[in-house]
């Protein structure tokens, strides 16, 4: 069956690359892909014995004429690089050598057996995979033959239906919970000899150091009988999982639309949330035995400093002091209850009142005007708004799905890169002081604002990293921890040299990683509390085990000798951690933490923004005959191949006052990338159109010679 699938699906001559964010092409070349990558999420899957993985259909900020795909690991971050290597191979391999490709996968991996044809001796654990995607026309064409491809190897496929893609990465996360940590930590690669003598795999490590051993009862569990799903409550049914029993889904098999659903006021408490797939989902990792339930079994903590009645099932989480601060990172998941939609709304709403008490949410603060850049954001906002509107945050969803052309002339691609403001908000609105615009799945955020003398200005994830780190120093240095954590700001090349400095006078330490978040997330993990940012407005921050622990510590010893200021700055970072993603950059979460922060501070944005004056930069791209002919060295800011283009880069920094510039070429797009920032815009054009043309001349640039900057 699966060779029939996969020639059923024939793969296109295009070579495809799982690349800076998976894979991103032309929707109709990406049939097989979707298909095949169906077939590895069940292998990854198996190789963590059953845990589930996350496949999200999208193609993020680019148009709409493309589609993509991201895979989410089963911790709920990105998936880990050797994995990304074999998908690669497997998308690329001719049709006539795929299966044998995907079972040489599936031998190295530890994940062969069953009945499907990539078999190999005993039946291997049940693969379960989450499907989601974005709002673009062809992606429920799309999810459906990646779970038609699930089903052909007998994994469990769920049809999560239309998400954003940090949703998918948080319900992956809490879905699986604590039973996938411990894996994927920032550590050298060890030389593993059980499957080759030369076989130097991350994965590999990652797979013999399960919570799951081969031996652990976990099959047990599965086949499970199909669950009847009935609508029991008209506001938090969960239609995905009725599809949930479906198997093989024929890519004509029109799937159940997902959107929109009228908004739910998510402010209660668990009570009113009958979450369906809580029910489903207690069945499958975590039996009620493991010790992971212990996490639901403590007395929650009342957070008295948001609102009497507020029960944080985050705090409740935090209580577990079953994983000390030796224990692997990544231990304090929230509770399993969060794995689903509603969760995710229930986890911010409730985050969001502990870090906002009643008394700092001002009558008199203007709403925020969000442009969903006519992407899946804006359904997800909608569902939230009542819920954000009973704690004092009012927001304006604007450029919805349907408003106009996905992420063309709005969102926060177009507005970071070609520094203009999006479709809307073209001049200052009455009402509204500020605006954000997420991008096409809602993973990055940036804010801007038009100033009382109209001139137009961009916050970009630089700023908002700068907003985050004085927020968590000032309460770092409130709570008084009794040993201080190593608190670092990612950045990549791409930060504004004005947004370093600020954040390295905060006292913090300011790692440089590669372009591509999953690079800032691993260099964060070597940290106690990281922020990390790239400039374009992808980011979160991380808390460690060992920093949680610590908080827990804080509070607790405070509370006992009546330290209020200390407890509730200690409480207030615990609150941080539950209202951040700790699974990936996500622009809902961003923006809910921005906007508390701006309230606890009493500022407007302007007071945010004069944080630091950011640099004058300008950003151009453009085509060359091979990108793959450009190298770098591992920061990105110097070229090394072709030899003769470093030179000319480093003479013409010299012509400018505060001049800097580099060119990558890029992993997501079929172009090379050109950064340039100098003392005036008017230099910082100029630069970044000289480098463009230097790079023209000496690196293969095709087409006409640039003679203006192109977002
Ligand atoms: C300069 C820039 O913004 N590059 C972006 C872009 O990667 P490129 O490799 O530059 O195409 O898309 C990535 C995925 O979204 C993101 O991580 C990265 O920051």
């Amino acid at each position: 069956m699966v060779v029939a699938g996969i020639l059923s699906y024939p793969k296109p001559s295009a070579a495809l690359s799982y690349g800076t964010a998976g894979f991103r092409a032309r929707a109709e070349l990406l049939d097989s892909t979707l298909y095949r990558m169906g077939l590895l999420a069940v292998l990854r899957s198996r190789s963590r014995g059953g845990l589930a993985v996350g496949l999200m259909v999208t193609a993020s900020h680019n148009g709409p004429l493309d589609n993509g795909i991201k895979l989410v690991d089963v911790e709920g971050g990105m998936l880990a690089t050797a994995w990304e290597e074999d998908a690669t191979r497997l998308a690329n391999a001719p049709d006539d050598q795929a299966e044998h490709v995907l079972a040489a996968i599936a031998a190295r991996r530890g994940a062969a057996g069953g009945d499907g044809e990539v078999a190999g001796g005993a039946a291997p654990p049940r693969a379960a995979v989450f499907v989601a995607r974005d709002t673009r026309t062809h992606s429920a064409r799309l999810a459906a033959i990646a779970l038609e491809a699930v089903g052909v190897l007998e994994g469990r496929g769920v049809d999560m239906g239309v998400l954003t893609t940090p949703q998918l990465h948080h319900i992956v996360r809490h879905h699986n919970g604590p039973l996938a940590a411990g894996e994927r930590l920032p550590h050298p690669p060890t030389l593993y000899t059980t499957s080759s003598a030369t076989t130097t795999d991350l994965s590999l490590q990652e797979s013999t150091s399960l919570a799951h051993p081969p031996s652990t009862p976990h099959r047990e569990h599965l086949p499970r009988p199909p669950t009847l799903y009935t609508t029991s409550s008209a506001t938090t049914t969960d239609l995905s999982l009725q599809e949930s029993t479906s198997l093989a889904h024929p890519p004509s098999t029109p799937h159940r639309e997902h959107l929109p659903r009228p908004p739910t006021l998510y402010t209660t408490s668990s009570a009113t949330t009958t979450d369906l797939s809580l029910q489903e989902s207690t069945s499958l990792a975590h039996p009620p035995s493991t010790p992971h339930r212990e996490h639901l079994s403590h007395p929650p903590i009342l957070c008295t400093t948001s609102s009497a009645t507020t029960t944080d099932l985050s705090l409740q989480e935090s209580t577990s002091l079953t994983h000390p601060p030796s224990t692997p990172h990544r231990e304090h998941v929230g509770p399993r209850e969060w794995a689903s939609e509603e969760g995710y709304y229930e986890m911010l709403t409730r985050a969001y009142a502990t870090l906002v008490p009643p008394a700092a949410r001002s009558s008199d603060r203007g709403p925020l005007w969000i442009d969903a850049a006519c992407g899946v954001g804006a359904p997800k906002l909608l569902a939230m708004q009542e819920a954000l509107l009973a704690l004092g945050l009012r927001v304006h969803v604007a450029n919805g799905v349907g408003d106009g052309e996905l992420n063309s002339g709005c969102g926060a691609e177009h507005v970071q890169k070609a520094r203009l403001p999006p479709r809307g908000f073209e001049a200052r609105l009455a009402g509204f002081d500020r605006a954000c615009s997420l991008d096409g799945d809602a993973d990055r955020l940036v804010y801007h604002y038009w100033t009382e003398s109209n001139e137009w200005k961009l916050l970009d994830g630089d700023k908002i990293a700068a907003l985050f780190s004085c927020f968590l120093m000032e309460q770092l240095a409130a709570a008084k921890l009794d040993k201080p954590l190593r608190v670092a700001c990612v950045q990549t090349a791409y930060a504004n040299g004005a947004a370093g400095a600020y954040i390295r006078g905060l006292g913090m330490e300011v790692p440089m990683a590669k372009t591509g978040v999953k690079f800032l997330h691993h260099e964060a993990l070597h940290f106690d509390l990281a922020v990390y940012f790239e400039a374009n407005g992808h980011g979160t921050i991380l808390f460690s085990d060992a920093a949680v622990s610590a908080l827990l510590q804080t509070q607790a010893d405070a509370e006992a000798q009546g330290d209020a200021p200390r407890a509730a700055a200690a409480r207030c970072l615990l609150a941080t951690k539950q209202l951040i993603n700790q699974a990936v950059g996500d622009a809902i979460s961003d923006f809910l933490l921005v906007e508390a922060v701006l309230c606890l501070r009493g500022w407007g944005v302007s007071q945010w923004d004069a944080l630091y004056s950011d640099l004058p930069s300008r950003q151009t791209k453009l085509p060359v005959a091979e990108r793959a002919a450009i190298a770098t060295t591992a920061d990105e800011t110097r070229v090394t191949t072709p030899p003769a283009l470093q030179p000319e880069l480093d003479a013409l920094m010299a012509r400018f006052a505060r001049g800097r510039c580099f060119v990558r070429p890029s992993g997501t797009e079929d172009v090379v990338r050109v950064y340039a920032e100098a003392a005036t815009q008017a230099e910082a054009d100029e630069l970044a159109l000289l480098t463009a043309q230097a790079t023209h001349k000496l690196a293969g640039g095709v087409g006409e010679m640039p003679d203006k900057a192109v977002a």
